[in-house]
């Protein structure tokens, strides 16, 4: 065991008889953003996937504060779920159409049973106002009411309801308008610094690589071929 949030080691992830990622290793601190960067098809979203246990990898170790995770069966690993929360790229696609926003910040409250009917409703106004959206003007609507950056915020509070320490954000800005771009990255930035969050991030984009992560690691055909700082 290290000191890392993550420590991946040797990880495998198999479709059939196709490697999309072939003994990946790699560690994330708190606070630090480490960028996946490649071709597409190169097993970036793969790596994502089986490092948040969503599809269990074929072989290797994540080990995530300080428990290595592909030993657990599903109930084991229900507890430790919320630590580690995904932020997709299609903004709309995360969410519930028909669910308010309000009840879409809500939901992971409800589920990990940590909704309080007197507390609640101020937490999730807490949660929108911390992605700079205001429960008042936003909190009643639907996502395609919403612009495509801030339904990213309301995926961004989604996931903070959960008091996450890692975020995998997969292509998080990709979909979205260039000129909300950098406000939902200086939001993400922000978000690291106050809560110390660690950011695997999946992005294409090398320029906007170099300007957000930490480290870059650049994979190939299912392997990391360098990391770099
Ligand atoms: N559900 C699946 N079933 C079969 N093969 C898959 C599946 N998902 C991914 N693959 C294959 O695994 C390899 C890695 O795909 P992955 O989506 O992880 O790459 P990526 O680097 O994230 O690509 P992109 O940048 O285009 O999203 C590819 O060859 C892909 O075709």
């Amino acid at each position: 065991m290290s000191d890392d949030l993550l420590d991946v080691r040797e990880l495998v992830v198999r479709y059939g008889s196709t490697v999309a990622v072939d003994r990946v290793s790699f560690g994330l601190r708190a606070g630090e953003t480490l960028a996946l960067v490649g071709p597409s098809g190169c097993g970036k979203s793969s790596t994502a996937t089986a490092v948040l246990q969503l599809r269990r990898p074929a072989g290797g170790e994540v080990w995530f504060d300080g428990r290595e995770l592909t030993g657990l069966d599903e109930r084991a690993l229900r507890p430790l779920r919320p630590a580690m929360q995904p932020v997709f790229q299609d903004p709309y696609g995360s969410l519930s159409p028909r669910r308010s926003i309000r009840d879409a910040v809500a939901e992971p409250l409800r589920v990990q049973g940590r909704w309080d009917r007197a507390t609640g409703p101020a937490r999730v106004a807490e949660l929108l106002a911390v992605v700079g959206l205001d429960d008042r003007v936003h909190g009643g609507r639907l996502p395609h009411e919403l612009s495509g950056g801030q339904c990213q915020r309301v995926g961004i509070a989604r996931a903070l309801a959960s008091e996450p320490k890692l975020l995998v954000l997969d292509e998080p800005v990709s979909a979205l308008d260039p000129s909300v771009r950098a406000g939902v990255l200086n939001l993400l930035a922000d978000l690291q610094e106050k809560l110390g969050l660690g950011f695997l991030f999946i992005c294409h984009d090398m320029a906007l690589v170099r300007h957000f992560a930490d480290r870059t690691a650049e994979m190939r055909a299912g392997r990391i071929e360098r990391i770099s700082v």
